[in-house]
């Protein structure tokens, strides 16, 4: 990235992701028949986190599992088809469940409509919502996220860089431009 600056700050993400614990819990009344599944690869540490605020909330831990969409996606030229039976998840089963999807950035939703995929492959959810720490706009789906960390209007020439402690450096999430037009 060209020029960025900090939009979130490891205070932020924190308390964001205490506030989407909170909501998950409300809505759904509870915590009972829900997993939560990461998409890899920052989906996966929120799912562990807001999972982990979500125990000390209700008392009951909540099933999280992790899922590698890349064979669910409409938008990888020679992807290989085959692979559709071996990829995914751990063996978490998703029959009848309110499955809860994470990842960190939501921008075209061509992610979250292949993880989507990938679940319903396995079996037929009661239920699936998405959380995401960001939604930078700009869906190709019709796709919304049920729990929002921030909302931030990008154009489309801008990334967003999220890093997490569990693999890069620090809890951040940072806004800059592409080297495309501002
Ligand atoms: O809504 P979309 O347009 O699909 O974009 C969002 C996806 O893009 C990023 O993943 P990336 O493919 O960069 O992989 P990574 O998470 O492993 O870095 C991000 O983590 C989301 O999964
Ligand atoms: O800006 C973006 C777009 C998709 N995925 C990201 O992580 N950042």
């Amino acid at each position: 990235m060209s020029k960025s600056h900090v939009i979130m700050d490891d205070a932020a993400i924190r308390r964001a992701l205490t506030r989407i614990a909170h909501e998950i819990v409300e809505r759904n009344k509870g915590i009972k028949d829900c997993i939560f599944i990461g998409i890899r690869t920052r989906g996966i540490y929120l799912a562990q986190r807001i999972a982990e605020k979500v125990s000390q909330i209700e008392g009951i831990e909540v099933p999280v599992g992790e899922l590698d969409v890349t064979s669910f996606r409409d938008d990888i030229a020679g992807k290989d088809q085959s692979g559709k039976e071996k990829n995914g998840f751990n063996d978490l089963n998703v029959h009848e469940k309110k499955v809860i999807l994470f990842d960190d950035v939501l921008y075209t939703g061509r992610t979250v409509r292949a993880a989507m995929d990938a679940l319903v492959s396995k079996g037929r959810p009661q239920m699936i919502q998405l959380a995401v720490l960001i939604d930078r706009g700009h869906r190709e789906l019709p796709i919304r996220a049920d729990y929002v960390g921030k909302n931030v209007p990008t154009s489309k020439y801008e990334e967003i860089e999220v890093t997490l402690e569990e693999i890069d450096d620090a809890d951040q999430v940072v806004i800059g431009t592409n080297g495309g037009q501002e």
